[in-house]
Order: C-alpha cells, then structure tokens, then sequence
C-alpha cells in the first residue's frame, strides 16, 4: 500500500445494504486514504448538495434504478435527484455513469448487444439464442421462439436482471408443454451443455481475474423431464453444492474444454465499448461440443470474489478515471461528457499476466 498522503479528493459512496453488508468498509477506508481520499457514505434521503463536496460518486444503485424503472416513486425521486445533481456538478467521475448501468439491467438489451458484435462468431464467441416472452400466451411464445431460433432445453430467465432477489430465480423447461411456466417479462435462452463449469469474468477498468464455479450439468430436451426451478446464489456461487451440478456418468467427456484467454480479452474490449462499464462482470461457459465460448450473463458491479488487491486496483482505477475526467474537463472548457467517460478510457491492451490457484488475473487490459 502506498504512504499516507493529505486527502485532497472525496469519494461519496451508495451501495445498497446487500452490498454495504459485505463491502470491506475498512479497507475500503484505508485504501482511500492511502491514495488521498477521504471516503463519505451518502445518504441519499437527505439532499446531496448538504453532503459535502465530492469530488467521485462509487455506487451500486441497480435495485434502486430497476425499482424507478417500475414507477416506484420513491425510487424515481432518489433516481431524479442524483441525475440532477450529477448534471449540476459535470466534474464528478461517476462510477459508474447511470445510464450505462441501465443497460445492463434488461437482459434482452444486453443480449442483443452481444449478438450483433460482427466480430464475435470469427472467433467462436457467442451468446446463445434468446428470445423474449411479453405475455402468457404459449402458441404465441412457441412462434417467437421458432422465429428466433430458440430450442429446447431452454432456460428462462426474469427480463430484469439486477436488483432483486427475483431477478436470480430461473426455470429450466425442457419440451413446450411446460412452456407456461414462464412468466413474463422474460427472456427464454436456449440451454448450452458445457459439463458443469462456469467461467466467472470480473472486471475492473482495463483489469480483470477469471475463475471457476460450478454450474448446471448436461440435459437435452425432454418430453418427460418436468421443468427444473433454481436460484442462480443455489447452483453457481462458489459455496454451491448442488445435485444440479454432479455429471451424469456418460457425460465424462475427454474432450478439452479450454477456455481462450485471448477470447475473453476480446470480450471485455467489446464490453467497455458497447457498455463502458469500469466495474462489470461476465459469465461463459465452453459448449462441450464445439469448444465455442457462450457469453450468457453480464453483471453490474459483482462480488469481485478473491479478485486479487480489490481495493488498491479500485483505486488506481479510479485515480486513472478523475484525471482523464480533470483532462476532459480541461479539454472542453468545463463540458465533460459524464457518458463517455469509461469509453474515453479504451486504449490498446498491454498485458501481464499471473495465474493462481483462485483463477487468473490480467492487468492492464487496454
Ligand atoms: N444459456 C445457458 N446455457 C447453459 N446454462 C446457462 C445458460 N444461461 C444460464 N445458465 C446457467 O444458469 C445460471 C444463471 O444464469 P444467469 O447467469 O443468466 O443468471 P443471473 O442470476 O443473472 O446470474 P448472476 O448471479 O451471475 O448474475 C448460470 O450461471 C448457468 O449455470
Ligand atoms: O457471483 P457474482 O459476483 O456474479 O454475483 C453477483 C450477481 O451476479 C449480481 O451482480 C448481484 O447483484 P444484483 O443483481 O444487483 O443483486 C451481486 O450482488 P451484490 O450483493 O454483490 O451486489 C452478486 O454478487
Ligand atoms: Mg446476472
């Protein structure tokens, strides 16, 4: 860690309690400190020009933007007040800028995303066929997925992808018949075997650590399997320990099941300039057939679990972020455009890599 330094910057901090309750406040503090900030937690029922100067917003403000979203007006008037106050206050690094955030929060959107990066298929990238479901009609939903290409087993997911418990509670459904189980809103993925592992991608601006953890074992579509319910925290967190994970004995397969580092790399490019998120996560999992990466998941500032040195790469993170941000600022007059920020970033990638027993990590994605 870096010697104590005077603080000369101020990041305010909102997270919702879910993610207050696991944050390392402590280090969070330390680390600040070290680097010359001074860490303050906002409270965003008071006004936040009572608050204090700050000179970088950090949040996770997805249930509260997801619950605006639906007309909370509680939500809606929290959501209001910070876009306003940010508007009022341009030099304020926003991490990260809302607007960015809430393209993440519609799965549809997001998968949309990765299916139209012309680059991906060259490379044996992709996401799976996904269709979306707005109503309860099953003939209607059965034509949009034959429209769309969607076949069974297919896992159906809550449209909303952030913010709530519900937006992890997923159903596996694997012949028509059961299709209305579905609820809308909701996005129907067609389901990829990939032998049970899931490859967990956390980012940090241009850095990134890749690790392992379980995931759902092989199945086909099925005329007698009923529909499988599952929350994603019960089948895919580190700790799980499902039997929704244990392989079938045939399904032991010798086929090499690597996964591309250079293929995640051209992920996380595409990401910070489709999406210009400094802190993000993404899932893939290798289809044990072809080898072929599936993107089936992206993430709104994640666990970062065993992410190595978290807090001091947050950091430099976000030194890196107020200067280019004091640079913007200086460069327009006093205009920065807050969206663009984590895009103004990109830049060519330089990469030095060390592997560990809690997965691997890349440093200096540019
Ligand atoms: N298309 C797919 N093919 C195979 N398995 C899938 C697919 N989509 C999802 N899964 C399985 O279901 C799990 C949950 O799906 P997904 O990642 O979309 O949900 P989530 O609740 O947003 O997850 P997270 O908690 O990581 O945000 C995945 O980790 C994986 O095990
Ligand atoms: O296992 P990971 O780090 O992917 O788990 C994440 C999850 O993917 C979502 O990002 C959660 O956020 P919400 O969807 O807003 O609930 C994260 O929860 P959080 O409490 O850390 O914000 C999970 O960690
Ligand atoms: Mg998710």
């Amino acid at each position: 860690m870096s010697e104590c330094r005077p603080f000369s910057k101020t990041i305010g901090v909102w997270m919702s309690d879910k993610k207050s309750q696991k944050l390392n406040w402590k280090e969070l503090i330390c680390v600040s400190n070290s680097h010359g900030y001074r860490i303050v937690k906002l409270d965003l029922e008071r006004p936040l020009e009572e608050q204090g100067e700050i000179d970088v917003f950090l949040h996770k403000l997805t249930d509260v933007i997801a619950a605006a979203d639906v007309g909370d007006p509680t939500a809606s008037r929290i959501i209001s007040n910070i876009e306003q106050y940010l508007s009022n206050h341009p030099n304020i690094a926003v991490i990260d800028p809302l607007d960015n955030v809430r393209i993440l929060l519609n799965r549809y959107n997001y998968y949309s995303i990765l299916q139209n990066e012309p680059t991906f298929s060259r490379h044996g990238i992709f996401t799976p066929a996904f269709a979306e479901f707005t109503t309860c009609n099953a003939q209607e939903n059965l034509e949009i997925m034959r429209q769309r290409g969607v076949r069974f087993p297919i896992i159906c997911k809550p449209t909303v992808a952030h913010g709530s418990k519900s937006a992890h509670e997923m159903i596996l459904v694997f012949n028509e018949r059961d299709l209305n189980v579905c609820r809308p809103p909701c996005v129907v993925q067609s389901f990829v075997n990939h032998n049970a592992v899931l490859h967990k991608v956390f980012i940090i601006g241009n850095r990134y650590h890749i690790c392992e953890r379980p995931s759902l074992k092989n199945f086909t579509a099925s005329e007698d399997l009923e529909p499988i319910f599952y929350s994603t925290g019960e089948v895919c967190k580190a700790d799980s320990q499902s039997t929704l994970s244990i392989l079938d004995p045939h399904d032991e397969t010798d086929l090499q099941m690597t996964l591309k580092e250079e293929n995640i790399k051209r992920i996380i490019r595409v990401l910070r300039k489709e999406i210009g998120l400094i802190l993000a996560g993404f899932d893939v999992v290798i289809d044990n057939l072809t080898g072929r990466h599936a993107v089936i998941d992206i993430n709104v500032y994640p666990s970062y679990e065993n992410f190595p040195n978290f807090f001091e790469n947050l950091l430099n993170c976000i030194d890196e972020t107020v200067n280019r941000t004091i640079v913007i600022s200086g460069d327009n007059g006093d205009c920065q455009d807050h969206h663009s920020v984590s895009q103004r970033l990109n830049g060519l990638i330089n990469v030095a890599f060390s592997a560990s027993k809690l997965g691997v990590t890349g440093m200096n994605i540019n």
